[in-house]
């Protein structure tokens, strides 16, 4: 959410953050009703002076006077409750419409209609060459036993994964080690549940907007998150913080669920787009200060960089387009894993900064050095994520005989083993 004065001061800014995010709203109706809002409040408020005014004139009235005046008091408290629905209908429409307000992208952030516009920024790593004919990562599971994607769909539809033996523990072994990673580069451990109530994705920005994403629970109140930037992002919601409380980072583990509506037909087969998975997310609320953010917006990125780096794999990072990047970031980057069955770079992690878009949504404030109370700046990236960072880890680590090298980085997670899985 934008600061309505800003909004007052800015449409033409604001207008082109609408439309070169391709966000469906008219900023002219969010002004006028706005506009209505105030002659109605100033209007209230006339009423209000005016039958102050005229109750203190009952004690000094006359016995013949009194009357009047008390029908006149009366009339106008009439005229005043008489506003209030209409006062109430506009501060909700307003609301609605505020939240539906884009962020305003950073200066460097391109323009474009959508991910195929991206600008990749750079490439790290060496694409493997391999002496034999790669397998996919579903062959490679199938292969060693991994995997039972029948019987699992049977049990759970599509979109669902079980894996079965060294996979399981590859699995727990990335997420064990990105948290542990994320710990030493100074962020605390959170592990979150990922039911969660239908504010806290308001207050990320989720809704509305992207309701079809979510799984909701007959009967409840409780929502499935898709992120644990979710939750994190509403721990302290309505909270005054201390400016030294700031910066506050974490490294949270959750389940996450995605209904995945609208991808029907991509990425149907195996590990990439999944309705339930695991992921360690980075999650960061700073001062509200643009400098410093961007700088964490580095570390986290850093952060994310170094992980893949350490499972030594292939990668490269993307600025987003306006047209990609979702109308609560400034700024966001991609980092995309090489996925050798499929020849590309696939996305593994998103980074993101947010200004103090989503803490106006759940009312993160801190005291600053000089007492005054200012919105805080968030930012978020994807630490790890299975499985689907399993397929660009099976894929580009697999050996001629279908076994499995295991990154050193991995090694001391599975009893110092060197290789997963058995000759096929
Ligand atoms: N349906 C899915 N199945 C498997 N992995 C997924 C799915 N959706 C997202 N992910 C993983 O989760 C990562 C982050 O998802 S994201 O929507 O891009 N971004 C976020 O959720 C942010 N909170 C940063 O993590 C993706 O890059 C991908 O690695």
């Amino acid at each position: 959410m934008l600061d309505l004065k800003f909004i007052r001061e800015n449409p033409g800014t604001v207008k082109h953050a609408i439309e070169v995010k391709g966000v469906n709203l008219d900023l002219d109706e969010l002004l006028r009703i706005d506009r209505e809002l105030v002659e109605l409040k100033q209007r209230v408020e006339a009423l209000q002076t005016e039958r102050n005014a005229n109750a203190r004139q009952v004690p000094k009235a006359t016995p013949e006077e009194r009357p009047g005046l008390i029908q006149k008091g009366k009339d106008l408290a009439e005229e005043i409750k008489g506003l209030e629905p209409q006062l109430r209908a506009h501060e909700d429409a307003l609301r609605q419409l505020l939240l539906r307000v884009p962020n305003i992208p950073h200066p460097s952030v391109p323009v474009g209609q959508d991910d195929s516009e991206n600008v990749e920024l750079r490439r790290e790593g060496q694409i493997p060459e391999f002496s034999f004919p790669p397998l996919d990562h579903v062959e490679l599971l199938e292969r060693q036993g991994w995997a039972d994607p029948e019987r699992v769909a049977r049990v759970s539809g599509s979109r669902s994964y079980l894996l079965k033996g060294d996979a399981v523990l590859l699995e727990m072994a990335v997420l064990m080690f990105a948290m542990d990673f994320l710990r030493g580069r100074g962020l605390t451990p959170l592990s979150t549940t990922a039911l969660v109530r239908p504010e806290t994705f308001v207050g990320s920005g989720h809704f509305p907007g992207g309701e079809d994403q979510v799984y909701k629970i007959e009967g409840e109140e409780l929502m499935l998150a898709g992120t644990a930037e979710v939750p994190v992002n509403s721990l302290y919601a309505g909270e005054q913080l201390s400016y030294e409380q700031l910066p506050l980072a974490y490294a949270a583990i959750s389940a996450a669920f995605r209904s995945e509506a609208g991808s029907a037909g991509r990425d149907v087969r195996g590990l990439i787009r999944v309705h339930e998975f695991r992921k360690v997310e980075q999650y960061v609320m700073t001062r509200a200060d643009e400098a410093e953010a961007l700088r964490w917006f580095g570390v986290i990125l850093e952060n994310a960089e170094g992980l893949l780096r350490e499972l030594e794999l292939p990668y490269r990072v993307v600025q987003n387009v306006t047209g990609d990047m979702g109308a609560g970031k400034v700024l966001m980057y991609d980092i995309e894993t090489w996925v050798p069955s499929e020849h590309k770079y696939r996305e593994t992690h998103s980074c993101s900064y947010l200004g103090d878009w989503q803490a106006r949504r759940t009312g993160l404030r801190y005291r600053d050095e000089h007492g005054k109370l200012v919105y805080a700046h968030t930012l978020n990236n994807t630490g790890i994520a299975t499985p689907r960072i399993l397929v660009p880890l099976l894929e580009n680590h697999q050996q001629a005989d279908g076994t499995i090298r295991v990154p050193e980085a991995l090694r001391p997670y599975l009893g110092g083993r060197e290789v997963l899985g058995v000759p096929v």
